[in-house]
């Protein structure tokens, strides 16, 4: 309740990733975002299968280090709804199971320049604005334009310039080269144990 006695209606944010792995350049744009739009609360959603990307690993290994680097924030939480859907994973199925769990919330995408970029691509984008706010953030190495989006519906925002890619860190692991401070310590500590990106 405010002062008004309105209630305020829950603001909730969806951080999609395909995240392998994830690293500190999703977790600081969720941040920022949070803080920017007052959100209650961000949910990052691991893949299921990416349409636009290929040889993805396992949706349990980018679960599981998801929740690993989400674990300490009190306001992140992990949704399994398109590892669960199976299939392609499109944003407009994201977006309506979200909603079908919380249809009080007003829902916030958050997307990097390089994610919005491709949004006209994306399935039935045109329905995609009913659904949610985008928000669009900068990431260093990409243009960050909405030009030619719904004004109502997307906004953008400049965000600490963590120049970070998850193909990076891939890469990183299999010549031998650490990504300790890159991705959360224990999601190094994961990528180790089960040997992940080696021989990529
Ligand atoms: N360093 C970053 N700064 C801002 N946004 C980012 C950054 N890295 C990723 N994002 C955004 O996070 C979302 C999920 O990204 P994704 O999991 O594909 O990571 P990635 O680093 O782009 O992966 P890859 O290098 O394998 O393509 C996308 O909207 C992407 O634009
Ligand atoms: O809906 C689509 O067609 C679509 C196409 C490409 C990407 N997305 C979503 O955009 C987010 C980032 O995707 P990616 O592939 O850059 O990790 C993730 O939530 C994807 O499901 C969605």
């Amino acid at each position: 309740m405010t002062d008004t006695g309105v209630t305020r209606r829950p603001r909730v944010g969806i951080m999609g990733g395909t995240f392998d792995p994830i690293h500190h350049g999703h977790l600081v744009a969720a941040s920022e975002v949070a803080q920017n739009y007052d959100l209650d609360e961000v949910i990052f959603v691991p893949t299921g299968q990416p349409w636009m990307k290929t040889g993805v690993s396992s949706g349990e290994h980018r679960y599981l280090m998801t929740v690993i680097a989400t674990a300490a924030n009190p306001r992140f939480t992990v949704s399994r709804v398109d590892l669960e859907r199976g299939g392609p994973t499109y944003t407009i199925d994201t977006l309506r199971d979200i909603q079908a769990e919380r249809p009080d919330a007003q829902l916030y995408f958050i997307s990097g320049a390089d994610a919005i970029a491709q949004i006209l691509e994306w399935k039935d984008h045109e329905e995609l604005w009913k659904l949610a706010k985008f928000v669009a953030v900068s990431r260093p190495g990409h243009a960050l334009s909405i030009r030619g989006l719904p004004e109502q519906s997307v906004s953008s925002m400049e965000v600490p310039a963590l120049a970070i890619s998850s193909s990076d860190c891939r890469a990183r692991v299999n010549g031998g080269y650490p990504v300790w401070y890159l991705v959360p310590d224990g999601v190094v500590q994961y990528i180790t144990k089960h040997h992940l990106y080696r021989g990529a």
